[in-house]
């Protein structure tokens, strides 16, 4: 089920700098987008026209039906952490701060407080209730943030670069949270350059670059797309120099350190064997890409185009 459509989103910013040329996609419920690019490929233009912060010139974002630029109700579809944790107040409490943001998204100082406390408890915060936001480490106050967006229940959560800045175990927190969210219905638009956590999050990948998608596909079918045939083998131990000649000049295998990239169908990675042998094989298992080199491929093959 569609939460939101994005269709022909344009921006320009005076008469140079086409933002958005055109920029169309759905998210599903329970589903992590990840709409990358990079610098200045129009991400955050693009988010700020659908969160209803920036009008675009051409085209509509609908959150659950409703356009934000035309109908109010449609702020309520959604929560959006868009710039860090600056959309926190730093002297008011973890649980003001739940409060307030609550009650000027139109619920009862009675409804906001009980859910405050029920996110609080949720993600781990109920110890720093009433702590002011600025003693928080920067990982409470991104998590603090995203439950700040949470707060009046929205089905739909915008998030840019949650997991900036962030150390190892607190970026795990909310890749966590994210997860757990997204086990709950919620749909979810990720943007970050910190593609590890876009490859760990996504169900939907779209690559933007000069406004722009270049491509668009589940994270599945793109790794899938991107994969070459073939294998890798790690050696446990050395070669003979006349085994390596044979596998480079009669199977076209290439040497990283001691692991053998060899091209080709199962057939193939056999008769290598039977070369390799009896050195031991640590390891062996289909030839891997990884989000960061599609990205690169992709985004870098349009520039040389
Ligand atoms: N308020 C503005 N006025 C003028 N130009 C702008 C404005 N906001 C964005 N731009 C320009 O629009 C283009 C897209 O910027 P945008 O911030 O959407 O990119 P981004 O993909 O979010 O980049 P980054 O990853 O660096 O945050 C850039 O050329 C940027 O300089």
């Amino acid at each position: 089920m569609e939460v939101l459509i994005v269709d022909d989103l344009q921006k320009a910013f005076g008469r140079n700098t086409q933002a958005v040329s055109g920029v169309s996609f759905r998210v599903n419920k329970g589903e992590v987008f990840a709409f990358l690019g990079p610098n200045g490929a129009g991400k955050t233009t693009t988010i700020k026209m659908i969160a209803g912060l920036l009008l675009p010139d051409e085209g509509a974002g609908w959150i659950d039906g409703l356009d934000p630029h035309r109908n109010p109700m449609a702020m309520e579809r959604f929560g959006a952490v868009l710039e860090g944790n600056r959309n926190l107040y730093w002297r008011m409490t973890a649980f003001e701060n739940m409060r307030y943001f609550g009650v000027q998204k139109g619920l009862s100082q009675r409804t906001a407080s009980r859910r405050a406390d029920a996110l609080l408890e949720r993600f781990d915060l109920i110890s720093k209730r009433n702590h002011q936001v600025r003693s928080l480490s920067r990982g409470m106050q991104q998590k603090l943030a995203i439950a700040v967006a949470l707060i009046h229940e929205p089905r739909m959560l915008l998030l840019d670069e949650p997991t900036l800045g962030l150390d190892v175990s607190s970026s795990m927190q909310v890749i966590s949270l994210i997860r757990e969210l997204r086990e709950q219905g919620m749909a979810i638009v990720l943007t970050t350059h910190q593609l590890d956590i876009a490859e760990t999050l996504a169900d939907r990948v779209a690559i933007i670059r000069d406004g722009r998608i270049i491509k668009e596909a589940s994270k599945t079918d793109l790794i899938l797309e991107f994969t070459p045939d073939g294998y890798e083998i790690e050696l446990g131990g050395e070669l003979s120099p006349a085994n390596r000649d044979v596998l480079v000049d009669e199977f076209n295998a290439t040497f990283e350190a001691d692991r053998i990239c060899l091209p080709g169908d199962s057939d193939h990675l056999y008769n290598a064997l039977n070369v390799i042998r009896p050195t031991p094989i640590r390891s062996l298992g289909r030839a891997k890409v990884d989000l960061a080199y599609i990205f690169l491929q992709l985004t870098e093959e349009g520039y040389r185009s």
